[in-house]
């Protein structure tokens, strides 16, 4: 982790992953802090709520803003283990940023396989939004804009990382 670029990753890696966890636990928490805002007083109304269709605290609100809407039917509602998606968005972000400083082969290899786990999570989500509950929500969307970005970084990363190693030998 001593001075990544000069051991070769480019500086570019390091500052788009930190815009691009930053950016998905500005948005992660808001969403966090919305859900819950309405869940206690039902006329909240979110900055990002201007339409009826287009109302991100109405998604939030969702079955599906728990555990994706699948974790319910294993456990109760409202287990501890039913966490509103943005908690796992928290983890995530604070995860992409932390095994960041690492050089690690095995670290890049698990920040790839997670962001492709991300990615089926967007898409899984996208589709919801779009078929299920037919809103657009600014905040959902942003979300599978970064995590995109994310795994375009982890890829690049991970192929920089190893031609690293192998010049180490
Ligand atoms: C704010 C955020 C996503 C937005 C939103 O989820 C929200 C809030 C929601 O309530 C919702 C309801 C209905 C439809 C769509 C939506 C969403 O769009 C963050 C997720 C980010 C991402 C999709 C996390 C994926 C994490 C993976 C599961 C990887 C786990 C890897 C582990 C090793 C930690």
């Amino acid at each position: 982790m001593a001075a990544a670029a000069t051991q070769g990753m480019p500086t570019w890696e390091r500052k788009a992953r930190t815009l691009l966890c930053v950016l998905g636990l500005v948005l992660s928490v808001y969403a966090l802090h919305v859900e819950l805002s309405r869940e206690r007083n039902p006329d909240y109304r979110a900055m990002c709520d201007l339409a009826e269709s287009v109302s991100c605290s109405k998604v939030f609100t969702s079955r599906w803003g728990r555990g994706f809407g699948l974790v319910q039917f294993f456990v109760a509602k409202d287990s501890p283990l039913n966490q509103p998606n943005s908690v796992l968005g928290i983890i995530f972000y604070t995860l992409q940023m932390g095994l960041g400083l690492s050089l690690s082969k095995r670290a890049a290899l698990f920040l790839v396989l997670s962001s492709w786990v991300s990615m089926v999570g967007s898409l899984y989500l996208a589709s919801i939004l779009a078929f299920v509950l037919g809103d657009f929500c600014m905040v959902c969307v942003s979300t599978y804009i970064v995590n995109f970005a994310l795994l375009f970084t982890n890829l690049k990363r991970r192929r920089a990382i190893e031609a690293i190693k192998e010049k180490a030998g």
